[in-house]
């Protein structure tokens, strides 16, 4: 039976000045998936998914997501339908301690401080932060910053986890781990990835979108899309 669409656009555009970032993007996401989102610089990856996450307004198109219309709905109101999402800028309060960073994000849909503080050990643990709780955000390093989002983004329990080059400022060693918690998660959330690094793409995601020029240059599993000559030719800047 084929899978239940988790997330959809139907003509989605973003003009800047008329750039035109995102144009006429028809996008769906299967309930269950993790799909890669690939392209070159400037492709309009972060603007797509800013779109979806609504911290930008659309220029035209819809968005709907566990089948409503979603499109007028503010960023806070997309999360509390089960939409996390972390991006390139770490959003990390710095000032404050790991472990509550990731409770305010808890507290978002539990109440007491027994189920909160639970949920905070489960989301340091299943990211792999072993840092002590009590130190602050800002002293964690970039690579284990952008850990700590995906942990608060855990500790919402999303529906879908949207994030933007995870992996960015990972050693090699804690993106095998990255791999491992996205296979884990996969079990029980849908994910979209914006991600540059190919093994990360290639070993994790069911199906791969390419972005090119802000629209779709193609889909399809990581193997086929490896093969796509329009996709090889898009990269190396070539016709
Ligand atoms: N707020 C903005 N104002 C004007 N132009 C913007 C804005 N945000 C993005 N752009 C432009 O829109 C295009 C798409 O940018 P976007 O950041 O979405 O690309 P990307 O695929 O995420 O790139 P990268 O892989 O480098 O992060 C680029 O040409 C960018 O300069």
């Amino acid at each position: 039976m084929a899978a239940v669409t988790l997330l959809s656009t139907t003509g989605l555009c973003k003009n800047f000045d008329g750039l035109r970032a995102v144009h006429e993007v028809d996008f769906e996401l299967p309930e269950g998936q993790v799909r890669a989102l690939i392209g070159p610089n400037g492709a309009g990856k972060t603007t797509l998914v800013s779109l979806l996450c609504g911290r930008i307004a659309p220029s035209a198109g819809r968005v709907r997501f566990d089948g409503r219309d979603i499109s007028d709905l503010p960023a806070h109101r997309r999360i509390n339908l089960g939409i996390a999402y972390t991006f390139q800028i770490t959003s990390v309060f710095a000032d404050l301690p790991v472990a509550e960073n990731v409770a305010l994000a808890a507290r978002r849909r539990l109440r007491g401080a027994a189920a909160v503080a639970e949920a905070v050990q489960a989301a340091l643990q299943r990211v792999g932060l072993h840092e002590p709780p009590e130190q602050n955000a800002g002293d964690l390093s970039y690579g284990h910053q952008r850990l700590l989002e995906i942990a608060m983004g855990l500790a919402q329990a999303p529906r879908l986890l949207i994030l933007d080059e995870p992996t960015q400022g990972l050693t090699d060693g804690e993106i095998d781990a990255f791999k491992a918690l996205v296979r884990d998660l996969s079990a029980t959330t849908t994910i979209l990835l914006i991600e540059h690094n190919m093994s990360v793409v290639m070993e994790v995601a069911d199906q791969v979108t390419v972005l090119n020029f802000g629209e779709i240059l193609a889909e399809g599993t990581p193997d086929q899309i490896r093969a796509d000559a329009a996709v090889q030719a898009a990269y190396l800047g070539t016709g």
